[in-house]
């Protein structure tokens, strides 16, 4: 299994590309099968999940081609609705293709996500949404099965803000038969970039970007070209990272706008950001000062960047509490960073942070993607060797970190 050493104790310096956003691309991928012609999509990252979500299409009977920096899929030959566990088990997005399958073939079967390391994460929000639209659902083996002559649209209520949610049922409802309205929608520009691209296709799709979602259905959609938006996570990493180590760096192809929080944060962590077009630029100067965040869905503090402002926290000075409202167990990073030297006291969904002057480096374990890039970042800033384990959690949402990190002066290597 692939590890990471990291020799800490390097400021951060210098300018780095960002990648398009693992979040907006998996469910404009899973839009390739709403439609018989081409979807051409530009700026899509080379990640272990797009490679999993273009073989899971592929294997459905989607046409996926690659040219330089960009992949086409063409879903004039689809013979297969079926997404198997095998496939779901690796990367839960893969309940993305469950919304178009059934809008546009009228059957889908799916296999149940199942828990993951961060929570039980269910889908009964998609499945109720897709029953309230006309689907006939029933659970068989693990499955999800569903079918429906054609779906109708309907107004439907999220209980609880669901990203994915959202998206599956913004897919389906592009292609059903009247109006469906989404209410207590999640916001995120993820979401934002699906209706986007949906719309580039004839969706008409109106409302996303707040919390009610307007979807009048149409007979069928048509191919189109769309450009990924910039991962605001991995841009937060980056920044995160650039500050923890008092750094200075420049990140380029980032758009400031959908990191308002984030930003806000960094900057009551005494960091200096300067934003020009779609560059950001941070400085930070001594040691950060610790900052409270509480996760909630868009515009609210995002979760996916909870565990790295816990590895800012560690070293600041001052205590913080971090608090996270949307996952039940998203806080398997804390044991690995005490064993560190990190002084947290977790209670419940809240963890208090005791900000110490250093972190020395030791052996540690990925838990989940953004558990990972909390010690890559707890990493670069301690002192000596941190050797992290079971990285390909970080493959699957990370464009190659290493060699990214390197660019900046960070002295990381990838080793079996
Ligand atoms: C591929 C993708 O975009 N992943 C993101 C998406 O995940 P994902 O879309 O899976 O997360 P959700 O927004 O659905 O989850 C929010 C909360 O709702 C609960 N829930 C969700 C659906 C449902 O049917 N029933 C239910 O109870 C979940 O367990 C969780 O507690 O949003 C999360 C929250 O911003 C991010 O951390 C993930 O990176
Ligand atoms: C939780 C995440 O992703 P996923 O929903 O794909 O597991 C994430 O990106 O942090």
């Amino acid at each position: 299994m692939q590890k990471l050493a990291i020799q800490g104790g390097i400021p951060l310096r210098g300018e780095v590309r960002i990648s398009g956003a693992k979040n907006a691309a998996l469910p404009i991928m899973c839009a390739s099968l709403l439609t018989a012609e081409t979807l051409r999509l530009t700026n899509l990252p080379d990640l272990h999940d797009v490679g999993t979500m273009r073989k899971l299409l592929q294997q459905m009977g989607v046409a996926a081609d690659t040219a330089t920096g960009e992949i086409t899929f063409r879903g004039d030959k689809v013979d297969s609705w079926e997404a198997p566990y095998d496939m779901v088990k690796t990367m839960r997005a893969a309940i993305l293709v469950l919304g178009p399958l059934v809008a546009r073939f009228g059957d889908a079967k799916v296999s149940l996500p199942g828990g993951c390391a961060i929570g039980s994460r269910p889908v009964d929000l998609h499945i109720k949404g897709l029953q309230a639209m006309g689907a006939e659902i029933a659970i068989e083996h693990g499955y999800i099965h569903a079918k429906a002559k054609r779906l109708k649209g309907a107004r439907i209520f999220f209980d609880i803000v669901s990203v994915t949610g959202t998206e599956n049922l913004m897919m389906a409802a592009a292609l059903a038969d009247g109006v469906t309205v989404l209410e207590n929608a999640a916001r995120e520009p993820e979401v934002v970039d699906l209706a986007n691209c949906l719309r580039a296709m004839g969706a008409q799709v109106s409302g996303d970007g707040t919390d009610t979602i307007t979807i009048t259905g149409v007979e069928k959609l048509h191919g189109a070209t769309h450009r990924i938006m910039p991962d605001r996570i991995e841009s937060g990493t980056f920044l995160v990272a650039a500050a923890a180590t008092g750094g200075s760096v420049t990140l380029h192809e980032t758009c400031a706008d959908i990191l308002e929080t984030v930003l806000e944060k960094l900057t009551e962590a005494g960091a200096r950001i300067k934003v020009a077009g779609d560059t950001i630029h941070l400085e930070m100067s001594g040691r950060p000062k610790a900052v409270n965040v509480r996760t909630a869905p868009h515009p609210a503090f995002p979760t996916d960047m909870q565990a790295q402002f816990m590895a800012l926290n560690c070293i600041a000075a001052g205590s913080a509490m971090v608090v996270e409202t949307i996952f039940e167990n998203r806080f398997m990073h804390v044991q690995e960073l005490r064993r560190l030297g990190a002084q947290i006291d977790v209670e419940g969904n809240t963890a208090v942070v005791r900000g110490v002057e250093r972190l020395e480096g030791a052996t540690v374990m990925a838990t989940d993607l953004r558990a990972s890039a909390c010690l890559v970042i707890a990493g670069l800033v301690a002192q000596g060797e941190t050797v992290i384990d079971r990285i390909y959690h970080l493959d699957r949402g990370y464009e190659h970190i290493e060699s990214k990190l390197s660019q900046l002066g960070a002295n990381i290597r990838r080793i079996k």
